[in-house]
């Protein structure tokens, strides 16, 4: 009792002597230790959430209910997901797979967040599924309860009552293995959901549509804090360094910064665990608005209007899903024989190297690498002596010549 009373008055107090969100600290610190997997873990493959990675690369959708998710997974993957008028009508995890430019994507409907009022508000009047759902989180709740999950529950009631079904670590894992992240809205919806969506996710360590903060980040045995920047920093100096350090209980340690970082960009590069990820903002229903909305709505960055049910703009969406996955197909090219233009080695890493295309192939293919021959736009010549090294392009033709 007296240990919780002084830890109270020490947060309280620490929250008047800090510039940034206290709040904010303490969520993250709680949600990364939500990331680390339970050995028990809740709900088994049974419950339609553990999906086995398969295919070239993984789509996500998240959204919330009844934006047209099921609807638009059913259109791209000719998979069979229920779609209802009524809210909740998706419950797990529903994988498809999408067959693109000789790749096979698997397109998955990861998330769906939950509005607790409104399903409450549902659940009391016997509407759609807010007593399944609400079933659904006790059962899940209890399974992997513990005290982060009741202090994570308590932090998301006091923000809107917005969190991710149903409540369970390996939802959000889920999330984090996806190479692109589609985030499914309504036009006809306040645009306000995107907002939440994408508090909900960076709330767990996924950061959308950037790239790693420009920053060196040292731990050291002593000299305390040295800070040190080649730019003019609007947002931290030496002080909040040290308090954000002294959080993580971190005294000693070297920051260097290449731009004009944040508090959170700190907190980022100190925690570690953050997964960079390209987003589309999916807004679909456009048959529900006028041009002039559509208009504004074709001009914002990475949005793509579409109508899954009358497939309005789904060619759009897979071309710009294509160039956010950034994939790389490569035909391997057999000695004295024709290119294999029909099935192409995928690569999806950010580096594309000989290297990783002999790993792709098999895993001793390396061992055995003497040179590769390489046509394409990586090279100058047709075709062209390369080693290991050498960075790949879109459509490369390669051949491996192995040591004898
Ligand atoms: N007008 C219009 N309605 C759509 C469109 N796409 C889907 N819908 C309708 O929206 C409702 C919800 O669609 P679902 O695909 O079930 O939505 P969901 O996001 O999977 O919903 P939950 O599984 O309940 O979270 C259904 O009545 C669909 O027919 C569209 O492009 N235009
Ligand atoms: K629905
Ligand atoms: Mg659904």
């Amino acid at each position: 009792m007296v240990t919780s009373i002084s830890v109270c008055l020490s947060y309280y107090c620490y929250f008047y002597k800090n510039k940034y969100s206290f709040g904010q600290a303490k969520l993250a610190k709680l949600r990364r230790e939500l990331l680390t997997p339970t050995t028990k873990g809740g709900g088994g493959a049974g419950e339609g959430f553990d999906v086995t990675k398969s295919g070239d690369a993984r789509v996500g959708l998240v959204g919330f209910p009844s934006v047209g998710k099921s609807t638009l997974l059913n259109k791209l993957t000719g998979t069979f997901s229920e779609v209802a008028s009524y809210e909740f009508t998706t419950l797990t995890c529903i994988p498809g797979v999408i067959m693109y430019k000789g790749a096979k994507v698997q397109a998955l409907l990861v998330i769906q967040l939950l509005d607790l009022p409104g399903i409450i508000e549902g659940a009391k009047d016997g509407k759609g599924r807010g007593r399944q759902l609400i079933k659904h989180i006790v059962t899940g709740y209890f399974r992997e309860v513990t005290w982060i999950f009741f202090k994570i529950f308590l932090e998301m009631a006091k923000s809107n009552f917005i969190c991710v079904a149903p409540f369970q670590s390996h939802v959000i894992s889920t999330a984090r293995t996806c190479n692109v992240i589609l985030i499914v809205l309504d036009a006809i919806k306040p645009i306000t959901h995107k907002r939440l969506i994408e508090k909900e996710l960076e709330g767990f360590g996924i950061r959308l549509n950037k790239t790693p903060p420009n920053m060196t980040f040292r731990r050291k045995e002593k000299g305390g804090i040295n800070f040190t920047s080649t730019v003019a920093n609007t947002h931290l100096d030496l002080d909040t360094v040290k308090a954000i350090c002294s959080e993580y209980r971190i005294h000693n340690a070297d920051v260097s910064l290449r731009f004009d970082a944040t508090a959170d960009d700190l907190i980022d590069v100190i925690e570690g665990s953050r997964i960079y990820m390209p987003c589309i903002y999916v807004v679909n229903k456009i048959d529900q608005i006028t041009v002039e909305e559509l208009d504004i709505l074709d001009k914002l960055p990475h949005y793509c209007p579409i109508s899954a049910h009358l497939e309005w703009n789904l060619d759009g969406l897979l071309e710009m899903v294509w160039e956010y996955l950034d994939l790389c197909r490569l035909y391997t090219k057999p000695k004295g024989l024709n290119p294999d233009y029909e099935d192409p080695v995928i690569l999806s890493s950010k580096r594309k190297t000989v290297e990783d295309f002999c790993n792709q192939i098999h895993k001793d293919m390396a061992k055995q690498f003497k040179y590769a021959l390489v046509w394409g736009s990586s090279v100058k010549h047709k075709p062209q002596r390369v080693g290991k090294e050498h960075e790949l392009e879109d459509e490369d033709v390669v051949q491996i010549i192995k040591k004898i």
